[in-house]
């Protein structure tokens, strides 16, 4: 890859192992880990002094604008570790190298890209830039990251004033960015898978909701956002680069194609998502088979969602509805509720009683389940009465089961949350 050695005029020093076990959070020095704390990063017992840290004015190298962090490079930026002496040695008037160049350094560092951790490097600064901007990252912004690999996103978000709290499950990059960023008390690492490593403990303690920004390896990005979509009351927004087609479906906003699935209505329960940009194939190395795109997901806190009887009651009508999409609902909710109670429901809340799934709008759905939890109340209430009836005849043990939290029905129905997203 002749182009990428081109770029990489410098390199950072060659890493070694961190022993920081799976799971655990470092910080970038992890021997600086016992400064006094600063607020909101990790744990108590791991968090460090930040000193205010001045970005410099943009600099360039070769063709790329890059912002500048020369105070990344530099010495000093953080007192008492002890690797001053070190930082200093050729440190100080490092230019932060491009993307290109620091893929090129592992290349060159005989480290390869692995398939199986979804690694296809961003090559591109611009882009990068473009992320940042969009996520709109500013000075004082918690963001988590996932997957930082190589720290060319790091990087960016560092530069717009970030504190970046970075996920990585692959150990020898994390230990290069240890090494690499260990001047920089802005970024705390965790070695970890994403998906396993407890994200939800790490984001409750941080003081402000934080945002998600990474470029995902695509093999994770459904059990990432299952995890994060709930998460409104932590998390303000995610910014995630993904496959274009992913992103697409995830972003549809209209029921009747064959693309409207369960996973539409769950995102448009948690948040507004919205595609933001295409990015070619060829930006990435090595080069994947599809191009990628932007998508960024704003997150409802849970008292800005559509009020339901019961969410998990929600998310299991509507995910048993999609289970088998050829068939009307009222024989696909059979697992559920019986065909007359469907029917009924449906009848009630206006919709055709002969409906499939991919018919229906979130602000259906959430309608849907407050008429079934109507019936089912009144009907339990019914039969109680009598002293016997459905319940006994263990019905009613496969319908949702949650106590529900509001019995006043949904308020916003006629206000949804796509009305919402015009505003
Ligand atoms: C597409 S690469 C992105 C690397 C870098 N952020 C960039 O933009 O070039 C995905 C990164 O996620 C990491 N990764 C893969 N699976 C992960 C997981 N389950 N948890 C955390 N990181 C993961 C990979 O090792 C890799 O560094």
């Amino acid at each position: 890859m002749p182009e990428l050695l081109a770029g990489a005029r410098r390199r950072p020093p060659r890493p070694t192992p961190a022993a920081v076990p799976a799971g655990g959070i470092a910080a970038a020095a992890p021997a600086a880990q016992d400064r006094a704390p600063a607020a909101g990063l990790a744990a108590p017992s791991q968090r460090r002094t930040a000193p205010a840290a001045p970005v410099q004015p943009v600099i360039e190298e070769g063709d790329v604008e890059l912002p500048a962090l020369g105070w990344m490079w530099r010495a000093g930026t953080s007192s008492g570790g002890g690797n001053e002496g070190d930082a200093a040695d050729g440190a100080a008037s490092r230019p932060m190298p491009t993307a290109a160049a620091t893929v090129a350094n592992l290349y060159e560092d005989r480290i390869k890209a692995k398939k199986s951790l979804g690694q296809n490097f961003m090559m591109d600064d611009a882009i990068l830039r473009d992320i940042v901007a969009a996520a709109a990252v500013g000075p004082g912004d918690l963001v988590l990251e996932v997957g930082p690999g190589t720290g060319n996103l790091t990087k960016h978000l560092l530069s717009a004033g970030a504190r970046v709290t970075a996920v990585e499950k692959d150990d020898t990059l994390y230990a290069r960015l240890g090494q690499e960023y260990e001047q920089v008390p802005e970024l705390q690492l965790v070695l970890g898978d994403a998906v396993k490593v407890g994200l939800e403990g790490i984001i409750r303690h941080m003081p402000k909701r934080v945002k998600v920004v990474a470029n995902l390896p695509y093999n994770i990005t459904k059990d990432l956002m299952t995890l994060l979509l709930p998460l409104g009351s932590l998390v303000s927004d995610l910014h995630i680069m993904i496959q274009h087609e992913a992103g697409e479906r995830l972003t549809e906003r209209t029921p009747g194609g064959r693309e409207w699935r369960a996973a539409n209505i769950r995102t448009l329960f948690y948040c507004r998502p919205k595609y933001r940009f295409r990015i070619s194939r060829l930006k990435y190395d090595p080069v994947p088979g599809v191009d990628g795109a932007l998508v960024t997901f704003a997150l409802r806190p849970p008292a800005a969602r559509l009020p339901v009887p019961s969410e998990q009651g929600l998310l299991e009508l509507v995910d048993k509805a999609f289970s088998e999409r050829r068939k009307k609902m009222r024989n696909s909710l059979t697992p559920l509720y019986s065909s007359p109670e469907v029917e009924s429901a449906l009848a009630a809340c206006g919709l055709n009683v002969d409906a499939r799934a991919q018919d229906l709008t979130l602000e259906q759905f959430v309608a849907l389940a407050w008429q079934l939890h109507r019936q089912r109340v009144a009907e339990l209430g019914l039969s109680g009465a009598a002293g016997g009836g459905r319940a006994g005849r263990g019905r009613d043990e496969r319908g949702p089961r949650r106590e529900p939290r509001d019995e006043r029905g949904p308020r916003r129905e006629a206000r949804g949350a796509q009305e919402e997203e015009e505003e």
